[in-house]
Parts: structure tokens; C-alpha cells; sequence
């Protein structure tokens, strides 16, 4: 069985509409220019919310082979909440997966494992995939209880989620102390925690569920570290921040495979 690999890019708080259009526009064009071949990758992005509906009139007016998805949604479909999104608002505006549980989420929000399950579950809901994200902080990976601390992370984050819906997940593993810090940790380290979590889907679903979900590494990816992570074996894909909101070497890190 083989797993397409799926490389995201996560803008954050960055790019307004019109930077983020540009920004597109010149991803498109660099993996085009490069005969980016789309069968080897899927390529995503995830814009602020202010920026979806342009995106979405970009990819579908030039028939972009990118897929784009939200950063978050809420675990509400409609009411009074302020401030939220719901995943079917995401849904309309074409929008093929969702972030769920950040850790950048999950400290500045407070949201817990259970908001997670809900918020994977609403995901469901609005035929979104939901790109569960875990990981542990620095005083975790200190101590050496990483990976205990993450597929705990894990097995409260898709409490009640069914065989069928687990199929489709993807669980990007991203140590908190790698974000944003340049400090990328070692191929060996994701492929740990990537097969660690493919073996606890295999325990709570089954082999064929396992061999099915994909794991992303995220954490200071750029387009010199991807090749090494993405060729290991339980490395399915990578969650890049910084290194999206750069054009050429975003595009550099979805050719992985040619170099
Ligand atoms: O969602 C992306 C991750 O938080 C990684 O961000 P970074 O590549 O800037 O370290």
C-alpha cells in the first residue's frame, strides 16, 4: 500500500487575502516551471480564514492542483459563537482538510484532547479531513516519556472516532520544541514517533487502518531536511510554517523526490 504523500504548508497569522493570493499564484507557477509531477504529492495549503474564499476563486478560476483547508474550526456547527468558524462554512468554500489541535492552539487557546475529539468529529461532520496535529514539549522530550505523552495526546484527540472515519485521518507529529526554533528534530526521531503512532491505530483499529492513515512530521521543515525525513518509512508527508510563506522553497520541499 502506498501513502501519497501530503505536503502542507501552514501560513499562521500571516499573509493577508492579497498577499496570499500572490502567494499561491507564485507557488503554482515555481512547481510548474519545475514540472512539478502532482502524482508524486499532494500539495496543500492552509490560509488564514480571511484568505479562503480568494484562494478558493484562484485554485478553481486557474485549475490549480493544490487543495487547501483551514487552520481550525469550531466543534459547533451554527449558533451563537462568536467568533468561530464552522467546518461547513469551510466546506462551501471548498475546502478539503482542516488543522485540528495546533499546539500553538492548544497553549494560547487552552484546548484540551476532548475540544480536539469534538472539533475532529465536526470535521467529519462537514466532509472535511481532519490533520490532528500531537507532540511534546522540550521538559517531555527531556525526560524521555515522548512518546507515552503524545499517543496519550493522540488516543484522547480521536476519542469515538470510527474505523471508517480513521481511515482518512492524518496525524501530524510536531515536537513543540522543533516549531519555529530551527531546531529540526532528527529523521530518526519522526520516524520514532510516526511508527509508534501507526502501531497505536493499528492497536485501538486494525492493520488495514494503520497501513492507511498518514503522519506528517512538522517542525523548522525546510527544503534542506525534507528529503532525509520524508524518506522514512512511516514519514507520510510534512507540516511546514515558516518555510510555506517562501514560494520557491515550498515548492522545493514538495519536490522532495527529485533531488
Ligand atoms: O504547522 C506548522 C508547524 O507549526 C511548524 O512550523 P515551522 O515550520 O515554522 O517550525
Amino acid at each position: 500500500m502506498t501513502r501519497k504523500p501530503l505536503i502542507a504548508g501552514n501560513w499562521k497569522m500571516n499573509m493577508d487575502h492579497a498577499e496570499g493570493v500572490s502567494l499561491l499564484q507564485k507557488l503554482a507557477w515555481t512547481l510548474d516551471d519545475a514540472n512539478f509531477n502532482y502524482d508524486n504529492a499532494e500539495v496543500a495549503v492552509f490560509p488564514p480564514f480571511t484568505d479562503i474564499r480568494s484562494v478558493q476563486t484562484l485554485v478553481e478560476g486557474d485549475k490549480l492542483n493544490i487543495v487547501y483547508g483551514g487552520q481550525d474550526l469550531s466543534d459547533k456547527d451554527s449558533g451563537a459563537y462568536t467568533g468561530d468558524i464552522s467546518g461547513a462554512f469551510l466546506n462551501k468554500l471548498g475546502a478539503t482538510y482542516v488543522l485540528v489541535g495546533h499546539s500553538e492552539r492548544r497553549t494560547i487557546h487552552g484546548e484540551t484532547d476532548a475540544i480536539c475529539a469534538d472539533k475532529v468529529q465536526a470535521a467529519y461532520r462537514h466532509g472535511l479531513t481532519p490533520v490532528l496535529c500531537v507532540g511534546e514539549g522540550l521538559e517531555i522530550r527531556e525526560a524521555g516519556t515522548h512518546v507515552d505523552f503524545t499517543l496519550e495526546q493522540l488516543r484522547g484527540s480521536i476519542e469515538g472516532l470510527s474505523s471508517e472515519q480513521a481511515e482518512t485521518l492524518v496525524v501530524a507529529y510536531e515536537p513543540v520544541w522543533a516549531i519555529g526554533t530551527g531546531k529540526v528534530a532528527t529523521s530518526a526521531d519522526a520516524q520514532e514517533m510516526s511508527a509508534a503512532i501507526r502501531a497505536e491505530i493499528e492497536k485501538l483499529y486494525s492493520a488495514d487502518v494503520a497501513e492507511k492513515v498518514r503522519v506528517l512530521y512538522g517542525g523548522s521543515v525546510k527544503a534542506a531536511s525534507a528529503p532525509e525525513i520524508l524518506g522514512e518509512a512511516d514519514v507520510d508527508g510534512v507540516l511546514v510554517g515558516g518555510a510555506s510563506l517562501d514560494a520557491e522553497e515550498f515548492a522545493n520541499i514538495a519536490r522532495f523526490d527529485s533531488k
